[in-house]
């Protein structure tokens, strides 16, 4: 981040967040430098500033993934990265040949099909744990 970033994180879980607000004090960040926010991603997103944000990090709910995109591209500045975490996820063996399983492995491959679809969007997959999709909102 630039010196004057501000992070914000959204998770269900607010041990996790406590978590996290320890960590970043400890890597020596001041408070003012992130915003940690409890709730559902698809209830606090719509909340958030249009526009305000230059990378959106999603490792959620895969199912949800379709639904964050939009959020996502309604946040970004111009120039601004959506990062999708595991999107080339690896079979699993309690998830039989196709992989993880077929509702989030579609929703998946829904945000593939959306960002090929819109003109304003740069894909890049790069091969990091088990991939990530990120997507340059050019437009
Ligand atoms: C795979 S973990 C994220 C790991 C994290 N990115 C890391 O590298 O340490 C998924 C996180 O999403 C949170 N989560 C689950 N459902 C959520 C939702 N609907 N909205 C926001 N966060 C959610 C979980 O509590 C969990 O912390």
């Amino acid at each position: 981040m630039r010196s004057d970033g501000i992070l914000t994180s959204v998770d269900v879980v607010p041990e996790y967040l406590e978590s996290a607000r320890g960590a970043f004090s400890k890597a020596g960040f001041a408070a003012n430098r992130t915003r940690l926010i409890h709730g559902r991603a698809l209830e606090v997103l719509p909340r958030l500033t249009d526009g305000a944000y230059d990378m959106v990090f999603m490792d959620a709910v895969k199912t949800e993934y379709p639904a964050y995109l939009q959020e996502a591209l309604r946040l970004l500045r111009r120039g601004g990265i959506a990062v999708f975490n595991n999107a080339l996820d690896a079979p699993h063996p309690d998830e039989g040949p196709l992989g993880v399983a077929a509702p989030e492995a579609a929703a998946v491959r829904d945000v593939g099909q959306l960002v090929r679809e819109d003109e304003r969007l740069i894909p890049l997959m790069l091969p990091v744990g088990d991939g990530l999709l990120a997507v340059i909102r050019n437009g």
